[in-house]
């Protein structure tokens, strides 16, 4: 009898969504029924905590843990992440097994009145809970006022319609992946905002010693996402990935290398430091690493004092 593969992921729309593409090249690689995959959906902290920034509860893992408890006490066996949302370091005893092919990288710029971040008029109220582009935001137009905005995509659209503020911003990828390219008024160039480290990367993640699941999912990866991605998290892990420090990051292939364009800003855009760089793509996660210490050292030891 052939065995139920469960995939775990937590029950968002976009969740549900990654886990369905998931399930869907599973089934495709291995010629699978229906009922040969199943989706559990699991409730995480992150996913209970509405009314605060994220960054305000602080940790790692806020999306991750209760998945990777399941996923060691055998309920599910693969963990479905958003590689955004993963920490550097996996628990002892689980691997990356695979990585999906890229979505879009970039960010979306949603606006009901605007058409870019340069368009908006002096003063008006953008709304995010990402560090990171609260950040770049700030640091590109200072002029701005920055407020915390949750929830998902309909939720936003509603509070921009509402007036609460003139523009957001969602990931291309999230937006692709939920069938709604039409709600970004314009995708965002790199050079505009430098997307966050793993954006639109799926990872799946199982117990290491686990090698019916290892092999079952070896066709889903993806070299050339997983080259670029295993870059962009050395960075992040040489600066130690910290939840209150905004960070962006992003590799692209360029025949057997990988160019690496990295940013560290502070919370209120006034300091920023960027790094750029290249090498052999087998080396990318070296690199980006190295680009990382190397940031932290330009930076220097009060560039990060807001972490206190
Ligand atoms: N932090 C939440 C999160 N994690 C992954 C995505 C989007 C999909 C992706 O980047 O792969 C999002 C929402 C967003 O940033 O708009």
């Amino acid at each position: 009898m052939q065995r139920i593969i469960r995939l775990g992921t937590r029950a968002s729309p976009l969740a549900l969504a990654q886990a369905e593409e998931t399930r869907d090249r599973l089934r495709a690689a291995h010629d699978l029924p229906p009922e040969a995959v199943e989706i559990v959906p699991i409730k995480t902290t992150g996913d209970q905590v509405l009314d605060r920034a994220l960054s305000e509860i602080g940790g790692k893992g806020l999306f991750t843990k209760e998945i990777e408890e399941a996923l060691f006490d055998g309920r599910i066996d693969i963990a479905v992440h958003s590689m955004k949302d993963l920490p550097t370091r996996l628990p002892e005893g689980l691997t990356l097994a695979a990585v999906l092919p890229r979505e879009d990288v970039r960010d979306a710029f949603i606006s009901p009145t605007a058409r870019s971040l340069a368009d908006l008029p002096q003063g008006a109220i953008v709304g995010t809970a990402s560090l990171r582009r609260q950040a770049q935001v700030r640091r590109r137009r200072p002029d701005l006022q920055v407020i915390t905005f949750r929830g998902n995509v309909q939720t936003r659209l509603r509070k921009l319609e509402e007036g609460q503020a003139a523009a957001t911003f969602l990931a291309m990828a999230g937006l692709n992946r939920l069938g709604r390219p039409d709600v970004a008024t314009r995708a965002m160039a790199a050079e505009e905002m430098l997307p966050a480290v793993a954006q639109g990367a799926i990872g799946l993640e199982i117990r290491a010693d686990d090698d019916t699941t290892r092999l079952a999912v070896a066709p889903l990866d993806d070299p050339d996402t997983a080259d670029c991605v295993a870059t962009e998290r050395g960075f992040l892990d040489a600066l130690d990935g910290s939840c209150r420090t905004p960070i962006a990051g992003l590799a692209r292939l360029d025949g057997g290398d990988v160019v690496f364009q990295g940013e560290i800003l502070r919370p209120d855009g006034s300091e920023a430091h960027s790094i750029a760089t290249r090498g052999p793509r087998a080396d990318g996660a070296r690199l980006g690493y190295e680009a990382g210490q190397l940031l932290r050292s330009r930076a220097g030891p009060g560039f990060f004092d807001h972490l206190g």
